[in-house]
């Protein structure tokens, strides 16, 4: 496989909390197809990107808090899209809420070849928000009591003629899952978000959203030498505001496609991962250059 391909960033826009799967799959299945008209390879769609982002709610009841959860993968309502990607013969990335047979629940990413067979897997390591009812908040946001912590470190899977690493909307935010990416020789990372615009516990921050989404990722590429497709459910969802802003970023750090609007909206560029050596065999040519010895506190 050519290590240049086209790829897209597939953004959706809002899902109703009674929206069911199969209307999100549909909307995905458009943006597949649109994705494949203009040449793309791989198509990346966001976090959770079944359902609506039902960590807003505090959920006791078990047998509620399983609805939103998926047991199997491809399950009913998303064999569909798997079939649309192995006819087209284009890869894609999927996030959503994972219940597996031991009962355990994870926020969970899966890479997906163009033969339509799951390459890889992720569970998110960087839980936000809270574990308990905080009244205070005028939405909540409990990953923490939904999910466990991921279990799978950070793989990465050779897959579009490359290796590909993924990570979950939090995790882009810190250093740490972009190195252990790099160090892994990912080339590609690619990851869905759902940013709440409004962001409670430091408001007078709400205006930095779409920049530090954007700096979080562009450091991210840059100082590892890496491509990242970055993905955003957005839009006003259950009365909740969520940035979109998915963007592709080049190594160099250049953001080559950005999402104009919050809602459904696919966007393309060439991805060349031999393009990695620009900054991989520079700068940040860990070989030569990376000091470890002196980083302990790093893991400390
Ligand atoms: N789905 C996520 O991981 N979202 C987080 C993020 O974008 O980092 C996030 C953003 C704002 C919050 O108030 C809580 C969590």
């Amino acid at each position: 496989m050519s290590r240049s391909f086209i790829a897209a960033a597939a953004q959706l826009g809002p899902i109703a909390r009674d929206e069911p799967r199969s209307s999100a799959v549909a909307r995905m299945m458009e943006m597949m197809r649109e994705a494949n008209a203009r040449g793309a390879e791989l198509v990346v769609f966001p976090e959770l990107a079944l359902t609506t982002f039902f960590p807003r709610w505090y959920i006791e009841d078990e047998a509620e808090i399983a609805t939103w959860f998926e047991t199997e993968m491809p399950s009913a309502s998303t064999q569909p899209l798997f079939d649309l990607a192995a006819k087209l013969g284009i890869g894609f990335h999927l996030g959503y809420a994972e219940l597996t047979p031991e009962g355990r629940r994870f926020n969970t990413a899966i890479l997906v070849d163009a033969t339509g067979k799951i390459v890889g897997k992720y569970h998110k390591i960087h839980l936000p928000g809270h574990w308990e009812h905080e009244d205070w908040r005028p939405f909540q946001h409990l990953e923490k009591r939904y999910f466990e912590k991921g279990d799978l470190g950070f793989p990465v899977f050779d897959a579009m003629g490359g290796k590909l690493g993924m990570c979950i909307c939090n995790d882009r935010r810190w250093p740490e899952t972009w190195r252990m990416l790099g160090l892994g020789g990912a080339e590609l990372v690619v990851l869905g978000y759902n940013t709440p615009l409004h962001y409670p516990p430091a408001p007078e921050h709400d205006h930095l959203q779409y920049f530090h989404n954007e700096l979080s990722i562009q450091a991210g590429c840059y100082q590892n030498g890496l491509w990242a497709i970055a993905t955003a459910k957005a839009g006003r969802e259950e009365g909740c505001d969520l940035i979109g802003g998915s963007v592709i970023v080049a190594p160099t750090g250049e953001v080559l496609a950005r999402a104009a609007g919050t809602d459904d909206e696919v966007i393309t560029a060439r991805v060349n991962l031999d393009r990695c050596g620009e900054i991989r065999r520079n700068v940040f040519d860990f070989a030569m250059h990376r000091q470890p010895a002196d980083y302990g506190r790093l893991v400390e």
